[in-house]
């Protein structure tokens, strides 16, 4: 067998109508923006350019993560791969941050707490309550997931936890029977992931961001574990711009 046997292709959303307001996001199902499905339908060009196909996608449940697949599959010309989606790829829940500016946030709190809340591995943000405007309690999307897996906040190590199962019962089937595999999903739940296949520690996984839009492409060895650690920007210049973007996020006005 061929040394990286394994083809992983990670995508995030475009730009969200709340990543440009910059709004705490979570679990709430915004929309792209115009930018975020002309990101969506480049990352398609980029993965066709590439000769990258994949074969089937997985997505998250949420509209921005399914949009972008769509628009991004539809530029490549494979509309018609099978699609599976899971909560358990949904972005992390930001808990009570969700529909906060974060901005505000920021100046409210302080940069060591802001920080604490975005990027640290263990520390979720308070827990939302169910009636808020901005919880999913209701939801009927997530009406078969048991009380006791619902989250009302989330730290990534929370993401990882809920996310490793799929991982491994959905995604390891489908990169086993030698497809190429798009991971449609969310800047935490992608992060998540990374961390998982990169090995990275809990303290340097704060300073890891995803860019939105630009594929990341993996090729896995029989153990399933990068050839190349962090995998390969289709667009690496985009990317690095991007990062800056998503780090700085707060910081602007
Ligand atoms: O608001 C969110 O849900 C996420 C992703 O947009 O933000 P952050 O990068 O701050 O974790």
């Amino acid at each position: 067998m061929a040394d990286a046997p394994y083809k992983l292709i990670l995508l995030r959303h475009g730009e969200s109508e709340w990543n440009e307001k910059n709004l705490f996001t979570g679990w709430v199902d915004v929309n792209l923006t115009a930018k975020g499905e002309k990101e969506a339908v480049r990352g398609g060009e980029l993965m066709k350019d590439a000769g990258l196909l994949p074969d089937i996608v997985h997505t998250s449940v949420q509209k921005r993560a399914i949009r972008t697949a769509q628009l991004a599959l539809e530029a490549a010309d494979r509309l018609w791969i099978p699609v599976e989606r899971s909560w358990r790829l949904n972005e992390r829940h930001y808990g009570a941050l969700q529909g906060k500016d974060k901005a505000q946030t920021l100046a409210e709190f302080g940069e060591e707490q802001f920080m604490e809340w975005r990027r640290s591995y263990d520390v979720p943000p308070p827990e939302l309550a169910d009636g808020s405007e901005f919880s999913q309690s209701d939801d009927p999307r997530y009406a078969t997931i048991p009380s006791e897996l619902r989250p009302k906040t989330e730290c990534l190590k929370d993401v990882v936890v809920r996310m490793l199962p799929y991982w491994y019962d959905s995604v390891v089937p489908d990169l086993l029977t030698g497809r190429t595999v798009l991971i449609a999903a969310h800047g935490n739940s992608l992060r998540a992931l990374v961390k998982h296949l990169d090995g990275i520690s809990d303290a340097e996984i704060s300073g890891l961001n995803i860019p939105t839009g630009i594929p990341l492409a993996y090729e896995l060895d029989a153990d399933f574990r990068p050839v190349k650690k962090g995998g390969t920007y289709l667009d690496p210049e985009a990317a690095k711009a991007s990062i800056e973007a998503v780090k700085n996020q707060g910081k602007k006005k």
